[in-house]
């Protein structure tokens, strides 16, 4: 991928997407967070935007969806004939939220438990985890909080975000192939909903099938929670930045006069107009 290409058009973000559930999100503001906002619009990002490239990784059972997912955003396709991940594979997006520049780096891992040795050595460092069961597969469900487990082994669970993601929505509806009734689907939704606030995780319900057929429709809700999943990820980006350039403001002479300078100058001698 060139790393140099300008960001696709519907890849910019000017405003903070919205969580799908409010009793699952993790948080419900409506805009991004002040001093986010600020620091973007007076260029104070620091590292973000500019070297920074985030890591989220996809993990959960095998054949739940992950696969498909990541490519119905990234790709716009589908493959409706199952391909295991061999160990891990990873994606690239550009975003642009509020003017600055946001990769990420999609990992997805495989669920199969004879590759899982290979993909977990790919856990670390990561910013998002993003936790993947088939909605019409409850044992699916119930391994959710192994793959968390796992993950967290090699992440810093203070600081990362978690996305509890339900697959193949479209399935849940009832067809021949999967006779889940309303009344049953809803009771997975419930069943998810209580998992992912124990995980203190966002939940969100997805399908990476084309949904009507008339339609170009791409997939449902695939778009919106992976813009979430950005919008969540810079916003924490940036306020770990301002913190860090905060607690390092004050006499800090090394970086104030290192390649650092825009993020501490700024800090330190420019009192921001709109920081609250
Ligand atoms: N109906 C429907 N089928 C889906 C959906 N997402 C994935 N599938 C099908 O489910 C199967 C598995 O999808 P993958 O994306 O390969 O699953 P995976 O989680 O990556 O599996 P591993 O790589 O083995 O961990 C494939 O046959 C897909 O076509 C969906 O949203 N709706
Ligand atoms: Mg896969």
């Amino acid at each position: 991928m060139n790393i140099l290409a300008p960001v696709r058009r519907d890849r910019v973000l000017t405003e903070l997407p919205q969580y799908l559930r409010k009793e699952a999100a993790l948080h419900v503001h409506k805009d991004f967070h002040p001093r986010v906002t600020c620091a973007c619009q007076e260029h104070r990002t620091g590292t973000v935007g500019r070297f920074k490239i985030s890591k989220v990784i996809v993990v959960g059972d095998l054949s739940v969806g992950k696969t498909c997912l990541i490519n119905r955003f990234c790709k716009d396709t589908f493959d409706k004939n199952y391909k295991a991940t061999i160990g891990v594979d990873f994606e690239m997006e550009r975003f642009e939220v509020l003017g600055v520049p946001f990769s990420l780096q999609l990992w997805d891992t495989a669920g199969q438990e004879r590759f899982k040795c290979i993909a977990s050595t790919y856990y670390r460092g990561a910013q998002a985890i993003i936790i993947v069961f088939n909605l019409n597969d409850v044992a699916s469900l119930e391994h959710t909080k192994q793959w968390l487990a796992d993950a967290l082994k090699e992440n810093d669970p203070s600081s990362v975000l978690l996305f509890l993601v339900g697959s193949k929505k479209d399935l849940s509806h009832l067809t021949l192939a999967f006779p889940q009734t309303p009344a049953q689907y809803m009771l997975m939704e419930k069943d998810a909903l209580k998992v992912a606030q124990e995980m203190k995780a966002e939940y969100w319900a997805v399908s990476s099938l084309t949904g009507l057929k008339l339609l170009p429709v791409s997939g449902e809700n695939v778009r919106e929670f992976f813009f979430r999943v950005t919008a969540l990820t810079f916003e924490a980006n940036v306020l770990a930045e301002l913190e860090k350039s905060g607690s390092r403001r004050i006499g800090d002479v090394i970086r104030i006069n290192s390649d650092d300078s825009n993020l501490y100058l700024t800090a330190s001698k420019k009192k921001p107009m709109c920081c609250p």
